[in-house]
């Protein structure tokens, strides 16, 4: 099923497009038909079931594109020079797992800045400008910061290994809430694993069976395991500081405050709560109204796994049952992933979101 693609809804996309040129912004495309492979790695877990794949007699896995931000930061590492503005216009590609009704192909205009000059300017940028164009729908913006969260694994006092597994499942709130239950010691270790624990001296004197996995990785595995299994647990303090995190859900300003106390036992979110702190200084000189911007720390953990900063969006107020009409945020990691072009290794701080003309204009209709 395709979303509304009526000519009104292309003549709103190029509307919104060309506020964004005014912005500076030049116009791009990139390819329907993407590489998957590695590509899709980059979105996460839940992109990765939706998009579609076919293959390719000499290119291997392809996809239809289910973004333009990842193309777009490729053909960006690869020639231009910062700072850079783009715009794109077209349809994107996800299938839907449950939900019959929502179209499996729609149509985005998206805005990316390149710009490390100023990161807290170039996350205002974006947003005001999602907010203009947005300034008569009647929406509820939303914002978050993944940095903040990244910063509160990063800190934790425990092992390497875990801290990995907790930010690898920071996408998955159930699963990462169970991984903390377990090293925090409030659910017991799987009783398999502690009988595999057990018998693991007893299996190595078998004979190796032919498997996946050869004897020293399976060693290794068991290694990793006993070390798991006889580190401390994450202490109750800072499993409670983690739970209040997670819960702060104020406006900006108020959040800010809370977030701060926070910092106070979890010194490791200083640095990030300072960045947010420029990024509402920035918002205000754009005009955002600060004083009532909504912030929730959990926003945005269910979205594209690249983004690693600031995270928006911007939900209709009459029409529930809609995803949001525009999103976005920071995705740095992204482009030093994809990089390896014009500036050696590193990466470039960047920033973007899109809209959806079909959904503005629902939201629109229910008024
Ligand atoms: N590509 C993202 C939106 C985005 C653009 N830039 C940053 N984020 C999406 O399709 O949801």
């Amino acid at each position: 099923m395709s979303a509304d693609t009526s000519q009104a809804i292309w003549d709103r996309a190029r509307r919104y497009q060309s506020v964004l040129v005014g912005q500076g912004a030049q116009v791009t495309d990139a390819d329907i038909l993407q590489p998957a492979g590695t590509l899709l790695d980059l979105y996460g877990e839940d992109i990765r079931a939706r998009a579609f794949t076919t293959q390719d007699p000499l290119r291997g896995e392809q996809m239809l594109r289910p973004d333009f931000t990842v193309p777009i930061v490729q053909q960006h590492m690869a020639s231009a020079s910062e700072p850079a503005r783009y715009t794109y216009l077209g349809k994107v590609f996800r299938k839907q797992e449950t939900d019959e009704t929502r179209p499996t192909e729609f149509v985005q205009v998206g805005f990316e800045v390149f710009d490390g000059k100023d990161v807290a300017a170039a996350d205002a940028e974006v947003f005001a400008t999602f907010a203009g164009i947005l300034a008569d729908v009647p929406v509820t913006p939303m914002t978050g910061d993944i940095g903040i969260l990244r910063a509160a694994v990063i800190g934790l006092n425990t092992t390497q290994r875990r801290r990995a597994a907790l930010m690898r499942h920071l996408w998955r709130p159930r699963r990462f809430r169970a991984l903390l239950d377990r090293f925090g010691g409030i659910t017991p270790t799987p009783a398999a694993r502690t009988a595999l624990l057990a018998n693991a001296d007893a299996m190595a004197d078998l004979p190796a069976v032919l498997g996946l996995r050869s004897e020293s990785e399976i060693a290794l595995r068991i290694d990793a395991l006993r070390v798991d299994a006889s580190a401390d647990p994450i202490s109750g303090f800072e499993l409670d500081l983690l739970d209040a995190l997670l819960k702060v859900r104020e406006t900006a300003p108020n959040a800010l405050a809370t977030l701060r106390d926070i910092a106070v036992d979890l010194p490791s979110i200083g640095a990030a709560i300072d960045g947010m702190s420029m990024r509402l200084d920035a918002l205000e000189s754009r005009g955002i109204d600060v004083d009532a911007l909504p912030f929730e720390a959990a926003y945005g953990r269910t979205s594209m796994e690249y983004y690693d900063g600031f995270v928006f969006g911007f939900s209709s107020n009459t029409n529930l049952n809609i995803p949001p009409v525009a999103t976005g945020g920071r995705y740095d990691a992204l482009t030093a992933v994809l990089g390896g072009g014009h500036d050696g290794n590193g990466g470039v701080p960047a920033v973007g979101g899109v809209i959806r003309p079909d959904l503005v204009a629902r939201a629109e209709a229910a008024q």
